[in-house]
């Protein structure tokens, strides 16, 4: 059978603070139903989706942190899109904080299958950013005051007739990310971001942003003979500029599709997870030339 389809990556411009989760979820619709007039069968939606990128505002009351968080998912406001993709026949990835039951923070994203029904779940285990309050930077970056790491390691689900993982944003910076995930199968990667453009500790970086992005979901794919699907929330969100570029890589780290705007947009590619073999069964066939005994220094602490 056939394991060629249509992805799209629905680049999401900025959502302010006061947008409605219901607007943001419109706005996704509107993505969706563009992205299936153009034959995809996959949607990709960004990191933290539903809200503007709350983690640059300092906010000390938990009653108002709980505010951007969902404690369902779907929900009223989200059901729309489930059932849209239900109605279309289209699966989706979509990013969104969650708060659990028992009272805890992720940075989470999940897939749901073209029946509306979500397959499988990931928490971000990279967080970036600082834990304290630090009123010198422009804006903050509290992802490590916010949420805790992720507690379900990097899972790999069926889909779509093959093998998909999932990652958020910083992940996307480690090798150990894309290595977890190859090492368990994955054929194709689905990933959002919220990337500022200026980055406080190194401004001397910040013209590297989009090129960082880029060398990060290339190297990921071509090592590990995947596909991969990067989504940005970008342009001025709140008077910070995020980085577009959301962008569609083959396993051989061609970048096959990349967004040209700021703003709402959908790019689409065709992808054929067959083609991984092209990259896992020659240059990186884990089994003949992977040496996982001399690399025991990578899962060491940190002196
Ligand atoms: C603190 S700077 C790094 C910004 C980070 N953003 C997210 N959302 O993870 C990223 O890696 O793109």
């Amino acid at each position: 059978m056939s394991r060629r389809f249509i992805v799209a990556a629905a680049q999401m411009g900025p959502i302010a603070a006061d947008e409605s989760r219901a607007s943001a979820v419109a706005r996704m619709i509107a993505l969706m139903r563009e992205a299936h007039a153009r034959g995809a069968r996959l949607v990709v939606f960004p990191e933290l989706a539903l809200t503007s990128f709350f983690p640059r505002w300092f906010i000390e009351d938990r009653a108002e942190l709980a505010r951007w968080f969902e404690t369902e998912m779907p929900s009223s406001d989200t059901r729309p899109l489930f059932d849209e993709a239900a109605r279309l026949g289209v699966a989706f990835h979509l990013g969104y904080a969650e708060l659990t039951p028992e009272g805890r923070f992720f940075n989470t994203a999940i897939l749901v299958d073209e029946t509306g029904a979500i397959v499988g779940k990931y928490r971000k285990v990279h967080l970036p950013g600082h834990p304290e309050h630090e009123p010198w930077r422009p804006f903050q970056h509290l992802e490590k005051r916010y949420f805790e790491k992720g507690d379900l390691g990097f899972p790999v689900f069926d889909a779509l007739g093959g093998k998909l993982g999932m990652c958020i944003c910083n992940d996307r910076r480690w090798p150990e990310t894309w290595r977890m995930l190859g090492l368990g199968g994955a054929e194709l990667v689905v990933l959002g971001y919220n990337t500022p453009l200026h980055y406080p500790p190194a401004p001397e970086h910040d013209h590297l942003q989009y090129f960082h992005n880029e060398l990060s979901v290339q190297a990921g794919a071509y090592q590990n003979g995947l596909w991969a699907v990067a989504v940005a929330k970008a342009g001025r969100e709140e008077g910070c500029d995020l980085i577009g570029g959301s962008l569609i890589v083959a396993p051989t780290g061609e970048i096959l599709a990349r967004a040209a705007t700021l703003g709402d947009e959908v790019i689409t590619a065709t992808i054929d997870l067959d083609r991984c073999a092209e990259i896992r069964r020659n240059i990186f066939d884990f089994k003949q030339h992977r040496r996982p005994e001399e690399y025991g220094a990578l899962v060491a602490p940190v002196s």
